[in-house]
């Protein structure tokens, strides 16, 4: 996919994986619109962004992905602000296992099939839509078991199954839509960060969550947004399951894509 004037929508993109999304769509001349609960540092990150890849470039509106009516008014005033819509990025994750884990689930899986069904309504061509690509930001641990993140895990299990059943649908050329999904190992984000895995390594270093971490790598968010682009600028890769780990860097899962170029 060329990007030049594409229309993409990044959710979570106030920071961190989604706002490095969302500005390397922009170097490559896509228009960008990034929604997130930080209403405050999605409107400064879009400001620098105004200034630096011009006014109509990009946009901000804040959004909470569990509500459904602020999630549509994402994708209808993307539309009417910056055209059809191309490419949807469903990025938007939190990590809590405590009091309150069905949050998890309702951010992580709950609103990333709220976003794919909301980029089927606008991007099918069976609805009128130019077709494009859905990202689904899963995890290396929506593959693998992680024990001291369960929930976290079985909510990016639900995001890789979710995607691939998209992917799968036999009117797949019809739709016109790839559905894709990016599971990065851990990454030098917040949302690791707030593992405290540096401190829990000068206590124990052999804690099996520091085991575990080492063993895995800590990508750069720059390792992530490679793969990324690679996902989003490859034609023929519907249903394609996309790891980035620092140790074996980017590669396919679940075997070959299932359908080739759309
Ligand atoms: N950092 C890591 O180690 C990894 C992260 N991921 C996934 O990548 C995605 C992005 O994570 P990071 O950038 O690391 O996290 P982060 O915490 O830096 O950024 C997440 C963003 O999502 C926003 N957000 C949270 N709940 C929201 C909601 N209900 N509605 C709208 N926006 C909301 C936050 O405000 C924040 O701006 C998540 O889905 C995460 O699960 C996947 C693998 C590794
Ligand atoms: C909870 C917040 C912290 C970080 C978020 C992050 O998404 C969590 C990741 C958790 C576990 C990661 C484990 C990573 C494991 C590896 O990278 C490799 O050991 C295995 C990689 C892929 C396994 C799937 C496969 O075999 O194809």
């Amino acid at each position: 996919m060329r990007l030049e004037n594409k229309v993409a929508i990044v959710t979570g993109g106030a920071q961190g994986l989604g706002k490095a999304f969302a500005e390397e769509l922009l170097k490559k001349g896509a228009k960008v619109c990034i929604c997130d609960l930080q209403a405050a540092e999605g409107r400064k990150v879009v400001k620098d962004w105004q200034q630096r890849f011009g006014r109509h470039s990009s946009m901000f509106v804040p959004c909470d992905v569990t509500d459904h009516d602020s999630f549509q008014n994402v994708f209808r005033t993307t539309k009417s602000r910056l055209g059809p819509i191309d490419i949807v990025v469903n990025n938007a994750g939190i990590g809590n296992e405590g009091d309150g884990w069905q949050r998890t689930i309702h951010i992580n899986l709950i609103g990333v099939i709220e976003g794919t069904r909301l980029a089927v309504m606008y991007m099918s061509k069976e609805e009128g839509g130019k077709g494009g690509v859905v990202v689904n930001v899963a995890s290396t641990a929506g593959l693998t078991p992680v024990f001291n993140t369960p929930v976290y895990a079985g909510s990016k299990y639900g995001v890789v199954g979710y995607t691939r059943s998209m992917a799968a649908n036999p009117s797949i050329h019809e739709v016109g839509i790839r559905f894709t999904c990016l599971c990065p190992a851990y990454t030098d984000t917040t949302m690791f960060k707030s593992e405290k895995i540096d401190d829990l390594k000068k206590v124990d270093s052999n804690d099996p969550l520091v085991q575990m971490v080492m063993k895995a790598g800590v990508n750069t968010i720059e390792d992530v947004a490679n793969g990324f682009m690679q996902l989003v600028e490859t034609d023929n890769n519907n249903g394609g399951v996309m790891t980035v780990t620092k140790y074996k860097g980017i590669q396919y899962r679940h075997g070959k894509p299932l359908t080739n170029k759309l």
